[in-house]
């Protein structure tokens, strides 16, 4: 599996923690920045992980920005991405299983590393359920 990391400053240090805790289990990270504190615009980076998962370049995203908001936000401006924001293991496991999310938002200001550590564990290893849930799919992929 290949996931996409994008962040502003906000979720840099979140991110770059997060891609070590991935690159440990051998899970190949397309990092597409930012790697600085500098002050930058999340759209853009949440624009750039969902356009990396619609073109095939990664299986799945992860984003981080303060908050995980603005940059989720983003990321769903991208057609076919359901970018789902995170704050507990429940919700991970519920955004795989039913909305089939194919990128995760974390909050770098908002979410510590451990908690953090489990949504992301659990969003990854979670299975969508398909069924009466792909209809549901289908029906944002179609908006
Ligand atoms: O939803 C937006 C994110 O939380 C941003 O990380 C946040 O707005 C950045 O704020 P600032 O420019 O004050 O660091």
């Amino acid at each position: 599996m290949k996931i996409a990391m994008a962040c502003d400053h906000g979720g840099l240090e979140l991110k770059e923690n997060i891609k070590k805790y991935l690159e440990k289990q051998g899970v190949e990270v397309l990092d597409l920045g930012t790697n600085t504190t500098d002050s930058v615009d999340y759209p853009e980076y949440g624009k750039a992980c969902g356009e990396a998962v619609i073109s095939g370049k990664a299986d799945r995203g992860i984003v981080c920005c303060g908050t995980g908001i603005g940059i989720s936000i983003a990321a769903n401006k991208v057609k076919g991405i359901r970018c789902a924001l995170c704050t507990d293991e429940h919700m991970a496991e519920m955004t795989r299983k039913h909305n089939d999310a194919n990128i995760l938002a974390m909050g770098g200001r908002t979410t510590d590393l451990e908690t953090a550590k489990k949504i992301t564990q659990t969003w990854l290893d979670t299975e969508f359920e398909g069924g009466r849930h792909q209809r549901r799919v289908d029906m944002l992929n179609n908006m």
